[in-house]
């Protein structure tokens, strides 16, 4: 609209300054163009007259700038007297054209006008500097300088060329034509360039059109001698610079008052000083939608520098910037904008609140102002709260507990979803209603009374009251908790309620003591009750000086049923022992699940006599043993399970504890299945001592590991003829206060305990390098070298790795190495056994099972298993003379042997007649003290008659 009006007022004054010029060429000619320029001059004193009545507005409201300020009066007055000597000139100019008094008239109006204009842009350009935000301050002195240079130059120019005239020293004429256009082009060129700051795009056209309208009026003023058109140029060039001077004024003024209208009052031009660094986004927009300023909050948002001049749209989110032209057309019809927006700033991401305010009426219509708030904290705490609302209303869902809350007014705020059980109704239809609303005065008969109570009270409101739920009619006692929530000036602002079913709290209570005291799988105490009933059990067994016994049961081989048949039935399994060890026993003895598959059983008053009391708990564990017998049926398939029982019998001991009771039964346990499972033993004192014994036995030898205490003895193997052929590596302990510890005494636990790594490391090493040393002789390089490896050993990641670079460390030949194993080893995975030999077959190593015929000896593991050699246990040889049976066997054995193409060693060989039977059977190596015992290395070297190959 702005645009649109300053077109027509153009388009008017052009068609004016035509109908001039059209009109001048007329036959009147002259003297009508004469006067067309003085009513133009009076129209432009009239404008400047409405220019200083803006000014004047101005003043009345206290804002005008200083130069207005402090010269209204004599403005005014040049104003004033302009006008009237326009008036008396204009008679002049149209009776007389080119008097002296005339023309002296019109120089004087001219000159008015032109201070005037000049004040007037100068006073508004400085006014507009000053009040525009962000102005420098320096910068305003400045022009404030420049003005009242300017005004003072004009005025000083007004007395030279009034005082040079009046004493005949300036020619008029001359002066008219060219001093003063001239002075006027100046003045002119100066306020169209400086009115371009309030003047907005358009103020650089402004400028073009006045210069190019001066620039005509200058080349005529300067061709002109008085020409006829000349003249009519002039005027013509006159009337449009002073046209569009004075609209240029006008229409800046009129700018410049709506786009900083704010600036109508001192209040407000601070506020602009202040917004400018509010912690709120500002931006102006003019009426083209063109940026006219933004605040320096709004710029470190946005992270740009300026945005005066960019599109309004700059200063939106992106993905809003399509409702844009809706916005606008909003905008333009009145309407005030308030929206959301998220923006990418520097910052990272952040919220605003904005607001679109639009210009008051009588302004820039079309003009108006964003401004933002960053809401991201706030957003980020309603996030926050919520989340945590609801959380909290998820989780006041879950309890099984009824939960109300409502506000002062007695209106229902919230309920979980056992409220909407209790009455039947979903929860839009409770919200916002009272209980007499809900016709719930009968199913909650108490709530009016009790509600009022809870306001008044202190402290909660508690009371029992039977409900009935609508949904599926349960009734119970309920425990109903009324409390007042009230503000921090005490006034009640809502009340808590809480309904608990007194009946659900007895079964809560009674679940939660079942599953912290028994076995959630079999039903029976778990290891925390017994325990608390064994310490009772103590010290009533103390006080009543009777006797009571703690069976500890362990089922052998549950592990590999488990496994076998998977853990669903292992479970239905154990659940089975717990009911027979229940039937096994008296209904006030305890049984209960320890853990895995091992069950302990407490059986009390078992009397006052040792003696009976162990008679009875014999009968007692017989009794569950007799039920094991039976098959354990699982899914229609039957399956056998036996028990390992440890039994100890307490109640004359002082000072015994519960867990030392614990221990006792738990090694009577392990006795019973070192005994061959299946079977009972009870604890004893010296069963204690043996485990103490071990437990000192198993830190010496890991000392003796240490420290080197142990030592390899070597017992030669023979051939038929008696010659030397190999030897087998055995290992001793040379104990400091022992003496020779023997393997029988300490091999077993060092494979329990995992020693046996180490160990059988240390035996291979001191074996291979001997067997390195003998290489070295001819008399030697062809003996072989034995050595025992334990399953847990040859199992033991790595063992293969350990043997061959042992190999490679000492320099041994691998063929020369013959490592013994055990049938044991093959109850493990045979695969992986199978796999490791051949590996170390494929690098030379050979293989001998040791102790062959007394254990888990299979054929078919014969034909897999890589082996060179059997070792008939010496346990066969030595009875070979004098029993049938054993010498059929080692006949048997040698006819395999020599069928599957092993070697044999007879081990244990003690007299001449033993080897004579050996070899009539066809054994053709031989091992025994009737060759030579096992002895350290230099004894046998020594007595097999070659040199000591040990290094000096
Ligand atoms: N009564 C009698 N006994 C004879 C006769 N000839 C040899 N012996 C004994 O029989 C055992 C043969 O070794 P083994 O069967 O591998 O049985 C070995 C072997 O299983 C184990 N052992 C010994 N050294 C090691 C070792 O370094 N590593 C591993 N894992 N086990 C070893 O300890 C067992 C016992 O070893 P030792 O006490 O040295 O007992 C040796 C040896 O002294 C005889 O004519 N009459």
């Amino acid at each position: 609209m702005h645009e649109i009006h300053t077109r027509i007022m153009w388009c008017l004054l052009a068609g004016g300054v035509l109908l001039a010029g059209l009109v001048s060429t007329d036959a009147q000619g002259v003297g009508f163009a004469r006067a067309l320029q003085t009513w133009i001059q009076v129209l432009l004193l009239l404008a400047a007259l409405a220019t200083l009545g803006w000014g004047g507005r101005l003043l009345l409201q206290g804002t005008a700038g200083s130069a207005f300020m402090g010269r209204p009066l004599w403005v005014c007055s040049a104003v004033a007297l302009g006008g009237f000597a326009v008036l008396l000139a204009l008679p002049l100019r149209l009776s007389e054209h080119g008097s002296r008094p005339a023309l002296w008239l019109e120089l004087a109006v001219n000159i008015l006008l032109s201070i005037c204009l000049l004040i007037v842009s100068i006073d508004l350009l400085s006014s507009a500097r000053r009040n525009s935000p962000g102005a420098v301050p320096r910068a305003s002195h400045w022009l404030h300088l420049q003005s009242n240079g300017a005004v003072l130059t004009a005025l000083a120019l007004l007395v030279a060329v009034t005082a040079g005239v009046a004493q005949g020293l300036v020619d008029l004429e001359g002066m008219r034509r060219y001093v003063l256009p001239l002075g006027m082009l100046a003045c002119c060129a100066w306020a169209a360039l400086q009115s371009r700051h309030f003047a907005g795009q358009s103020g650089r056209w402004t400028v073009l059109r006045l210069a190019a309208a001066l620039a005509v009026g200058a080349a005529a003023i300067l061709l002109g001698a008085g020409s006829h058109w000349a003249m009519l140029l002039e005027q013509a060039a006159w009337c449009y610079a002073l046209s569009v001077l004075a609209l240029v004024l006008v229409m800046a003024s009129l700018r410049h008052s709506l786009v900083g209208w704010a600036s109508a009052h001192p209040a407000r031009l601070q506020g602009e000083e202040w917004l400018e660094q509010a912690p709120i986004g500002v931006v102006r927009v003019d009426g083209s939608g063109a940026i006219v300023h933004a605040n320096r909050t709004q710029l470190d948002w946005l992270g740009v520098p300026s945005l005066v001049d960019q599109p309004w749209t700059e200063a939106l989110a992106p993905s809003l910037r399509n409702q844009a032209p809706d916005w606008l057309a909003r905008l333009r019809a009145g309407q005030s904008l308030a929206f959301e927006q998220s923006m990418d700033t520097p910052q990272g991401l952040r919220h605003f609140q904005t607001d679109i305010l639009v210009a008051p009426q009588g302004r820039d219509a079309h003009a108006f102002m964003l401004l933002s708030h960053d809401v991201s904290m706030q957003k980020l705490m309603v996030g926050r709260v919520q989340e945590q609302q609801s959380q909290l209303v998820s989780l006041v869902s879950a309890i099984p507990d009824l939960v109300v809350l409502k506000g002062a007014d007695g209106r229902f705020l919230h309920c979980n979803q056992a409220f909407e059980r209790l009455v039947g109704l979903a929860h839009a239809q409770i919200i916002g209603r009272t209980t007499s609303d809900l016709g719930l005065q009968g199913r909650m008969p108490s709530d009016w009374e009790t509600d009022l109570r809870a306001r008044n009270a202190n402290t909660p409101v508690v009371y029992e009251e039977t409900l009935q739920f609508a949904d599926n009619g349960y009734q119970g006692r309920f425990e109903i908790t009324k409390s007042a929530i009230r503000a921090a000036n005490g006034e009640v602002t809502g009340l808590l309620c809480i309904c608990r079913d007194l009946a659900e709290r007895s079964r809560a209570r009674k679940e939660i003591e079942r599953l912290e005291f028994f076995d959630v799988l079999t039903g029976l105490p778990n290891r925390r009750m017994l325990m608390d009933r064994l310490e009772w059990s103590i010290i009533a067994c103390k006080q009543r000086g009777t006797y009571a016994a703690l069976l500890f049961i362990d089922l052998d081989n549950f592990k590999d049923l488990n496994d076998s048949l998977g853990h669903q039935k292992g479970d239905r399994l154990l659940c089975e022992v717990g009911k027979r060890l229940i039937a096994s026993v008296r209904s006030g003895d305890v049984v209960a699940r320890f853990g895995g598959d091992e069950f302990v059983v407490l059986v009390e008053n078992l009397g006052a006599e040792r003696v009976q009391a162990e008679a009875h708990v014999r009968s007692v564990v017989e009794h569950v043993i007799t039920r094991f017998k039976q098959p354990f049926v699982l899914d229609g398939q039957s399956h056998h399970s036996t028990p390992s029982i440890g039994v100890t019998v307490f109640g004359d001991q002082e000072s015994l504890t519960v867990q030392e009771l614990l221990k006792r039964a738990d090694l009577a346990m392990y006795e019973a299945k070192s005994a061959g499972r299946n079977t009972q033993r009870f604890f004893d004192p010296q069963m204690q001592a043996i485990v103490n014994a071990r437990a000192n036995l198993e830190s010496d030898l890991r000392q003796a590991i240490h420290d080197g205490e142990l030592q390899v003895y070597y017992q030669p193997v023979m051939n038929g003829s008696g010659s030397l052929v190999g030897a087998e590596a055995l290992v001793r302990w040379r104990h400091p206060a022992r003496g020779l510890v023997m393997p029988i005494e300490f091999i077993d636990l060092a494979e329990q305990t995992g020693l046996i790594v180490d160990l059988g490391n240390f035996v291979m090493r001191t074996a291979c390098e001997q067997l390195a040393l003998w290489a070295a002789s001819p008399s030697t390089q062809a003996l072989t070298m034995s050595v025992n490896v334990s399953p847990r050993q040859f199992h033991n990641q790595g063992f293969v790795d350990e043997v061959l670079g042992i190999v490679a460390q000492t320099g041994a030949n691998p063929a020369r190495l013959k490592l013994e194993l055990t049938e044991n080893l093959l109850l493990g995975d045979v695969n992986e056994t199978v796999n490791r030999m051949r590996q170390l077959k494929e690098r030379g190593v050979g293989f001998s099972l040791d102790d062959f015929g007394v254990g888990y000896s299979s054929l078919s593991y014969l034909k897999r298993l890589p082996l060179d050699q059997l070792k008939i246990d010496r346990s066969f040889v030595s009875d070979v003379l004098s029993d049938v049976s054993d010498a059929v066997i080692v006949r048997t054995i040698l006819a395999l042997a020599h069928s599957l193409e092993l070697e044999v060693v007879a081990e244990g060989v003690e007299n001449s007649e033993q080897v004579d039977f050996l070899v009539s059977n066809g054994c053709k190596r031989f091992q025994g003290f009737h060759f030579g015992r096992p002895v350290p290395i230099g004894e046998f070297e020594r007595l097999h008659g070659f040199a000591s190959f040990r290094p000096a």
